[in-house]
């Protein structure tokens, strides 16, 4: 049995929206063992990046609570970090300047942040362009400085919101790959949305799938297939029943979430 990094118990939280309380997530109890990659999959609303905002206390729950190492996560800290899509960097600052921002933050001493920034650049594949600044990157060279950037923070847990949802189909191919690469060399704990099933299945240990609002726990999928893991695994037939399990799954639950919007769109048309 693996040793717990993050666990919540009874998680729910509630939005104050014109008056009216929107119940975004409903008594989440979970645990995510060190080292694990899961990821968080379900219909538009059901409350996937109100969890990530959870866990790294971003945002306080309702009720509930989220903790890390067995303590309680109230602020967030250095150790866990986010992941967003591609344009989380600065554009006035080249990519190790970028990267570095974690420890700069801290105070820590940026001589040893700048060296900690160049090896984990080097791990994410971008050795040669600390100088580059953003717009001079690509949508998947992006995604490595942010990477990297979570990395040099010092984060042992890394939170990650659609990361690869902004890049072509092959970029995003190609940067699934790198990421279990990167996962198993760094050992990170890793929560990763996404609406893409098989993005889940390739890249996870398991996959929760997530009720429509208020998202609770439908469904946990353990994901056996071997690793290290290539591309073509998504051409094995194994693979393809998992990604048809958690569509079953989430089909049910992606339907009733358009025939709410459906409803609310109706209800704003007639007032
Ligand atoms: N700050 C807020 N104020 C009011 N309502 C909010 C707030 N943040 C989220 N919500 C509502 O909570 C619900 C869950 O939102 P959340 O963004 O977590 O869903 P999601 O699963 O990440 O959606 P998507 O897949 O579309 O990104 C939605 O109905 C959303 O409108």
């Amino acid at each position: 049995m693996m040793a717990t990094k993050l666990a919540t118990r009874g998680l729910g939280k509630s939005f104050q929206k014109d008056g009216k309380a929107i119940e975004a997530l409903r008594g989440l109890d979970l645990d995510i063992a060190r080292g694990e990659f899961v990821s968080i999959v379900g219909a538009s609303g059901c409350g996937k990046t109100t969890f990530l905002r959870l866990i790294n206390g971003l945002i306080k729950p309702t009720s509930g609570t989220v903790t890390l190492d067995g303590a309680d996560v109230s602020a967030p800290g250095a150790n866990i970090a986010f992941v967003f899509q591609q344009d989380g960097l600065f554009p006035w600052r080249n990519v190790l300047d970028n990267t570095v921002i974690g420890p700069e933050l801290q105070r820590k001493d940026m001589n040893e942040a700048r060296r900690t920034a160049s090896s984990f650049l080097n791990l994410v594949g971008l050795r040669g362009f600390e100088k580059h600044f953003p717009h001079e990157l690509s949508g998947g060279m992006k995604q490595r400085v942010n990477m990297a950037r979570a990395l040099t923070a010092g984060a042992d847990v890394l939170l990650m919101d659609e990361p690869f949802a902004a890049l072509d189909a092959q970029t995003r191919e190609i940067m699934q790959a790198e990421l279990t690469r990167i996962w198993r060399e760094t050992g990170k704990t890793i929560l990763f949305v996404t609406h893409q099933i098989d993005e889940a299945v390739f890249l996870s240990d398991r996959v929760l799938v997530f009720t429509v609002r208020p998202g609770r726990l439908k469904e946990e999928v353990t994901i056996d297939l071997p690793r290290p893991r290539e591309l073509t695994l998504k051409r094995a037939p194994q693979f393809a029943n998992y990604v048809d399990h958690i569509w079953q799954s989430i089909e049910q639950e992606v339907r009733e979430s358009i025939r709410l919007e459906t409803e609310a769109t109706l209800a704003i048309a007639k007032r």
